[in-house]
């Protein structure tokens, strides 16, 4: 019997392909109520993952389950868990109404909900369209339909943006964040943090199979402190000043310093004050893509961003480990 809670709960997965450490020792919980993001690059074990915790693929080691129990154990899991994988196929000559009353038939829901979930997709006006006429945007609508007929308590999407054009994009990231606002619970993969950064509250990255990034969002665009960048007139006499308020700065390349600690009006009043002038100033970005990569370059191999200072050591808070784990 399955506790309802709406809660994944992965614990010591592993998967191994002969040679393979396709997935090594994952543990993640998803939430209702948020929409999580599990990221990584290709090949990092995301879809290994998601198919563990789909029952289609027995772990090496290690647990997946949702509300509770591993998903074979529920009782008709159409109505608790939806699912979007990759690659999902239709039958071209059958419309989008009729592929969609063949599930429900299959799963003991009623044929009004084919029309239902048309609706929620945005598809209601293509519902006597064949399947086979349907761009990739809409193929990934119907798909989405197909996983929403049982109406689930959990989502489960594998790259469901690929292929999507930025209107789609931003639909996707809507319906996802009011289903999750309605306390359920959405897993959402994707190898590009970029196209989730809007989407996701919560993220877990992996990178070789393993996880590298368990946490809000928030906290890790916090977890990459911002600098302030400025331009003196007196680059040592606003170091000392700084110095004194126990600011760390930095000597760029480019005869900037760069200010950890305080905010520009900070930076400016302390310039002001100590006298010298700034002819230019300006607040560094966090680039949550850049961290991304450097979350994972150990998978990129080559990937050339170094920032050394600017993160601590993995396994500090809220990492999953040395080197750094969909
Ligand atoms: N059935 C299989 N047999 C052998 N190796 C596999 C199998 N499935 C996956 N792998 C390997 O396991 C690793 C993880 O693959 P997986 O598809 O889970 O990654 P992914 O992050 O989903 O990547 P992508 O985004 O490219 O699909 C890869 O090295 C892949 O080649």
């Amino acid at each position: 019997m399955h506790d309802g809670s709406g809660r994944i709960l992965v614990q010591g997965l592993s998967k191994d392909f002969g040679p393979v450490h396709a997935v090594r020792n994952l543990d993640f919980a998803v939430h209702p109520g948020t929409v999580t993001g599990f990221l990584g690059p290709n090949g990092s074990g995301k879809t290994t993952t998601l198919r563990m915790i789909l029952g289609l693929v027995t772990p090496t080691a290690g647990t997946a389950t949702i509300n509770g129990v591993p998903f074979e154990r529920l009782a008709n899991p159409g109505t608790i868990v939806g699912a979007v994988l990759e690659a999902q196929s239709f039958h071209p000559g059958r419309t989008a109404r009729n592929h969609l009353r063949s599930y429900a038939a299959a799963m003991n829901v009623p044929d009004a909900q084919a029309d239902r979930v048309l609706e929620l997709v945005g598809l209601a006006s293509a519902a006597q369209r064949k399947a086979g006429t349907f761009s990739l945007g809409m193929r990934q609508r119907l798909s989405l339909a197909t996983a929403l007929l049982g109406d689930p308590q959990v989502l489960v999407l594998d790259e469901p943006v690929n292929g999507l054009d930025p209107e789609g994009i931003a639909w996707l990231r809507n319906f996802l964040k009011a289903f999750a606002a309605n306390g359920r619970t959405v897993l959402v993969s994707s190898h590009l943090l970029r196209e989730m950064e809007h989407t996701v509250d919560h993220v877990v990255i992996v990178s070789r199979g393993e996880c590298v990034y368990n946490g809000h969002l928030d906290e890790l665009r916090a977890a990459q402190r911002a600098r302030v960048l400025v331009q003196a007139g007196d680059p040592n006499a606003l170091v000392a000043a700084l110095h004194q308020e126990s600011l760390t700065v930095e000597h760029l390349p480019d005869g900037r310093l760069a200010v950890t600690g305080a905010d520009a009006p900070r930076v400016a009043d302390l310039a002001l004050q100590a006298g010298v002038a700034l002819y230019g100033m300006q607040e560094e970005r966090v680039d949550l893509e850049q961290l991304f990569f450097q979350l994972t370059q150990g998978q990129y191999g080559g990937a050339q961003i170094q920032q050394p200072g600017q993160w601590g050591p993995p396994g500090g808070a809220g990492f999953g480990g040395p080197g750094g784990g969909y």
